[in-house]
């Protein structure tokens, strides 16, 4: 009880009256917390919620026909959401995956099939080596945190928030996780852009 007071006041304290770098320092940390709270489970359990959240994003989307969507390649314990890929081709729409280019700069997307050569973008993670740069439709987006407010805190390089913030046509941004990631708030910024839907599955 009393250890729980002292921690919500830690996290107030950041926000209100002790600026940016304390806040950055509170979501480094929540960061590491919720990531190793992910990573708690079985390998099992995260694949079993995954194709709960497919199947939950298929209700949401509805038809993939000429639609695209970014999708990505999961890691550290994010959604397995690559089944969609194929399914969402063969259901004349187009899969990307996004693609840091630059730090400090939006995300760029390409299109990507099962298959198809891939190589190693930033942290290991696999990207298309070729495929077309498009614009998604929908961007499918892994959460580390999200909020009540459909607020996401993701592993902190703002890709998501530039990109979303950049694009010429607003996507409909889709946060995927499960529900342990829920926290009370992100303590939102001015450069924090709220997910139109966000879902999230309890872990087995
Ligand atoms: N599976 C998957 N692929 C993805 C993303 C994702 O969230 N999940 N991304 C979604 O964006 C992009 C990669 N995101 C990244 C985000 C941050 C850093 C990074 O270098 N972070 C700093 C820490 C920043 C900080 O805490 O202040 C670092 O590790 O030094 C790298 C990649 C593209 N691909
Ligand atoms: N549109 C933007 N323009 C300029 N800087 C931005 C923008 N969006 C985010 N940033 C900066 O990026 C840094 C990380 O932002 P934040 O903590 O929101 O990342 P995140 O949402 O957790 O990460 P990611 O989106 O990569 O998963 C912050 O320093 C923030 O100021």
């Amino acid at each position: 009880m009393r250890d729980e007071h002292i921690r919500g006041m830690a996290g107030v304290d950041a926000y209100t009256s002790h600026g940016v770098a304390k806040l950055a320092a509170w979501r480094t940390s929540e960061r590491t917390r919720l990531i190793a709270e992910r990573l708690s489970g079985s390998p099992e359990s995260r694949l079993a919620a995954s194709s709960v959240i497919l199947k939950r994003l298929r209700e949401t989307v509805g038809a993939m026909d000429g639609r695209r969507v970014s999708l990505y390649w999961p890691f550290r314990g994010e959604p397995d959401l690559r089944p969609w890929i194929e399914e969402f081709w063969q259901a004349g729409g187009v899969a990307l995956l996004p693609v840091v280019v630059e730090k400090r700069q939006p995300l760029q997307f390409r299109s990507w099939r099962t298959g198809e050569p891939l190589a190693r973008g930033i942290w290991d993670i696999p990207i298309p080596a070729g495929g077309e740069v498009l614009e998604p439709d929908i961007v499918v987006a892994p959460l580390v945190g999200y909020d009540p407010a459909l607020y996401r805190l993701g592993y902190g390089g703002g890709f998501f928030d530039r990109t979303l913030a950049a694009l010429q046509r607003k996507p409909l941004a889709i946060g995927v996780g499960y529900g342990s990631q829920k926290i009370a708030t992100i303590r939102p910024q001015a450069h924090d852009i709220p997910m139109d839907v966000i879902i999230a599955t309890d872990l087995g």
